[in-house]
């Protein structure tokens, strides 16, 4: 079996390379000539741990190699991955879906007899039985939603929690898990089902997802009004096995490419079935989420006397969260620049997505190290919970400031041992 991927960006750079780990000759097909060059070379264009080696090496074996040309692709592929972006539209909340578009039918005029086209995108209801329409008599479109965390994507791609596989034909079952069969064969449960069902299979995981944590978030405002602590409180209903401890850190909230634009996506598509009403409540969700934001930049205001404007503030993290350098619709970035619109210098480090940062925000000032950052800061703002921020020696952070304040975003930094070191901390949920 010959394996394509079409787009190769953080979902599909990890696919191609963990397809090439499963023994297959894979293709991988990306228009950005830049990211091309890159993962031709055997270079990850991003940082995700252990994606590197692991491209490397198959590169070097000729295993995996990359390329522009549908024609090729179609020439070449018995089951096509088709990984493009889906991200919030322009003009509305819903999910713009002209690159999945676009991708399919670049491949379908080059299409050979018997081929799949396997959908990972995440895709509003209805987009697979419209594009299975499109492909030639002789071809077939499966739907393979992809579950991966940024920060642990090699693993999360051959060790998955659940294969779910949206098929028409019990010809695109088989293929599919045959392609997937050392997967299958180390225990992974595998959901067969339709197409629409495993199109909103990806919404509704993501969607509980945003919605644990804006949950959490709430309680931790009434935690604060109440004098309670919101970590506590997170472990003590996390021990319920039916509610679980993951996705109850209270903080800042979610960004990222996909939990935000998921969630609106979810609601648009739902309002177009006429349901709007009943998942109504996702806009609440993302209300609460996008309040945290709005709740730091209130706080650091507070600290700093009532206005922000030609105080220096350091941010720690740049990147949503630790271990990518992914910056897309970070609740870092977003605090950095409301700090910095209303007058404040602003100073951020992070250990990995400098340039990301860069490139989207580039009239904030980045330090070389999270000690530069807090040179002669009045305040201190914990915001991506990499774990070096907490490895920080406080003295010589005590002396590099100009104030000892710091707001812990993340509810990750240890409050005593700050407090001991002479520190004011404020964290979101905690009295
Ligand atoms: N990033 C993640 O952790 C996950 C993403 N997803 C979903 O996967 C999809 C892709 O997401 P990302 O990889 O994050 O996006 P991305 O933006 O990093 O990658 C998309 C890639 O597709 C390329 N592309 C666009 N149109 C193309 C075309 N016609 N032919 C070939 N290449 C084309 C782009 O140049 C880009 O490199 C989205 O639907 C996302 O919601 C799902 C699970 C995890
Ligand atoms: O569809 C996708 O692209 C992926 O979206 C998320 O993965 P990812 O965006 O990589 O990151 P998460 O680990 O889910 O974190 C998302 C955001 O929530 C925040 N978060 C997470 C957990 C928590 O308890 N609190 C919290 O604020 C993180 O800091 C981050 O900003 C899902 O976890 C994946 O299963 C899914 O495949």
């Amino acid at each position: 079996m010959r394996v394509t991927v079409v787009g190769c960006g953080y979902l599909g750079a990890t696919h191609a390379a963990a397809m090439a780990e499963l023994g297959y000759d894979v293709l991988g097909v990306e228009i950005d000539h830049a990211k091309r060059e890159s993962l031709a070379a055997g270079k990850v264009p991003f940082y995700e741990p252990g994606l590197g080696d692991l491209l490397a090496d198959h590169v070097a074996a000729g295993r995996l190699r990359f390329t522009n040309s549908f024609e090729e692709a179609g020439a070449f592929g018995d089951v096509h991955f088709v990984c493009v972006g889906t991200p919030q539209r322009p003009d509305g909340l819903g999910a713009d879906v002209r690159y999945v578009d676009a991708a399919v039918a670049s491949l379908a005029p080059h299409l050979r007899e018997g081929a799949l086209v396997v959908g990972k995108s995440t895709v509003p209801v209805g987009t697979a039985a419209r594009l299975a329409a499109t492909l030639p008599a002789g071809t077939e479109l499966a739907w393979n939603p992809e579950f991966l965390r940024e920060g642990h994507a090699v693993q999360d791609t051959l060790r998955p929690d659940r294969l779910v596989l949206g098929v028409a034909s019990e010809r695109a079952e088989r293929v599919l898990r045959d392609c997937y069969a050392p997967v299958v064969a180390a225990g992974t449960p595998v959901v067969v089902t339709d197409f629409a069902t495993a199109e909103l299979v990806k919404v509704s995981a993501n969607a509980f997802l945003a919605t644990k944590i804006s949950f959490i978030n709430a309680v931790a405002e009434v935690c604060e009004a109440a004098g309670a602590d919101v970590v506590a409180l997170a472990d003590a209903i996390g021990h319920d096995d039916r509610i679980g401890r993951k996705f109850l850190n209270a903080g800042v909230g979610f960004g990222g490419g996909c939990l935000p634009k998921d969630i609106r996506a979810f609601l648009s598509r739902a309002g177009e079935l006429g349901v709007e009403d009943t998942m109504s409540f996702l806009r609440q969700v993302d209300d609460i989420n996008l309040r945290q934001r709005t709740r730091v930049v209130q706080i650091a205001t507070t600290m700093l006397g009532g206005s922000v404007a030609r105080s220096r503030i350091a941010v720690w993290g740049a990147s949503f969260k630790p271990h990518s350098d992914d910056v897309r619709d970070s609740p870092a970035l977003s605090i950095a620049g409301q700090l910095h619109l209303r007058g404040a210098m602003v100073s951020v480090f992070d250990p990995q997505a400098m340039e990301p940062a860069r490139a989207v925000f580039p009239t904030l000032d980045y330090a070389e190290t999270a000690l530069a950052a807090a040179r002669d800061a009045d305040l201190l703002l914990h915001l991506t919970e990499w774990p070096e921020f907490r490895e920080v020696d406080l003295d010589v952070l005590g002396s590099v400031v100009r104030r000892r304040q710091v707001v812990d975003g993340r509810n990750r930094l240890d409050a005593d041992t700050w407090r001991g070191a002479g520190w004011t901390v404020r964290a979101l949920g905690r009295s």
